[in-house]
């Protein structure tokens, strides 16, 4: 598997100590409230576990899992609920906790979705941002790296389901999306 990565961009130890500032950063903003912070599946689950644990208020969690990718390095453009909250959000402060923001089709869709269920407030944490792709217009509110055009694998991100085990965030070889 190490073969197949062409370029280590953010390491292990880069990745864990922004997580720690993004939950600083996060509890500071919500003193005295009590958010519920929701998982998008399955690329955001390394990154809310790690989160989590930084996070210094009481919290509940939910999950909810989205799918737009596939097998590919190109969103489809449709984005499908594949599991739903198991929670209400209504009245609810919520965290939105995804990997990452590329075209933003995905976020504005959950971000639509929870505002018409009369969520109280919508934030949103992502730990990386490609700004250059964006097709969608919307920014995170806690954003970890802002990263170039390419497509990176790990910490949770996969391509065709793979590397998403990988502790760091990296670029493919070129010739695995062509196998
Ligand atoms: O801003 P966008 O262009 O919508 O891309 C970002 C979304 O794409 C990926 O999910 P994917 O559909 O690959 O599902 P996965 O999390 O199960 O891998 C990623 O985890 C984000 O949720
Ligand atoms: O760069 C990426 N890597 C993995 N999954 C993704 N989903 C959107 N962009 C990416
Ligand atoms: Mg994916």
């Amino acid at each position: 598997m190490q073969n197949d990565i062409q370029e280590v961009l953010y390491s292990e130890e880069t990745i864990q100590a922004k997580v720690k500032e993004l939950g600083a950063a996060i509890s500071r903003d919500y003193q005295g409230r009590n958010p519920l912070v929701i998982c998008v599946l399955k690329g955001a689950f390394i990154f809310m576990a790690d989160l989590a644990k930084n996070i210094t208020v009481p919290i509940a969690l939910d999950f909810m899992a989205v799918s737009s990718y596939g097998n590919s390095t190109r969103s489809s453009g449709e984005v499908r609920i594949v599991k739903d909250l198991d929670s209400s959000v209504e009245g609810r402060d919520v965290i939105i906790v995804e990997d990452i923001i590329d075209s933003g089709l995905t976020l504005s869709y959950i971000i639509d979705v929870l505002e018409r269920r009369n969520a109280k407030s919508v934030h949103v944490v992502a730990l990386f941002d490609k700004p250059g792709r964006r097709t969608a217009d919307l920014n995170a509110d806690y954003t970890g790296f802002t990263i170039p055009d390419a497509f990176v694998v790990g910490y949770g991100l996969d391509y065709a389901e793979k590397y998403r085990n990988l502790p760091y965030v990296g670029v493919l070889k070129p010739e695995i999306y062509s196998n």
